[in-house]
């Protein structure tokens, strides 16, 4: 069992790996999956700005991609003077892939954390069943 201590210090490490030439702020991202497996993600910035991958979405499109839909945790870690807090952008694509109770771990690379689910972090999440479609 990965400890959420365990999810921080990977998401600490992963900011090695982070591609950050333009705002030099490197975030780490580690994750959880229903079946105890760990991704880890980092930020990927681009010339184009706005292209820019943030560490949480890569670190879920790395255990999406490779089968993995249900996950339960996820830990993001920065050098701030509070836990680092996901953009609404990754709220909502980690509301796609967490329960309503899925723990959001912001952190520092001080050892800070705030334990958070994701629904409080996003409440009112767009959903499937908002989709007239279904
Ligand atoms: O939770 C966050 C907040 C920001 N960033 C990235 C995007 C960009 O590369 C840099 C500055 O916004 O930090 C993340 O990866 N995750
Ligand atoms: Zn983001």
């Amino acid at each position: 069992m990965v400890t959420n201590e365990e999810l921080v210090k990977k998401a600490i490490e992963a900011r090695s790996n982070a591609y950050v030439p333009y705002s030099r702020f490197a975030v780490g991202a580690a994750l959880k999956t229903d079946n105890g497996e760990v991704f880890s993600g980092s930020n990927i910035e681009n010339a184009s700005y706005g292209l820019t991958n943030c560490a949480e979405r890569t670190a879920v499109f790395k255990a999406v991609s490779e089968g993995k839909k249900t996950l339960t945790s996820i830990a993001v870690a920065a050098d701030t003077e509070e836990p680092v807090s996901p953009c609404g952008a990754c709220r909502q694509v980690l509301s796609e892939f967490l329960p309503t109770d899925g723990k959001v771990i912001l952190s520092n690379i001080n050892g800070m954390v705030k334990e958070m689910t994701i629904a409080e972090l996003l409440p009112g999440a767009f959903e499937a069943k908002d989709l007239n479609n279904e």
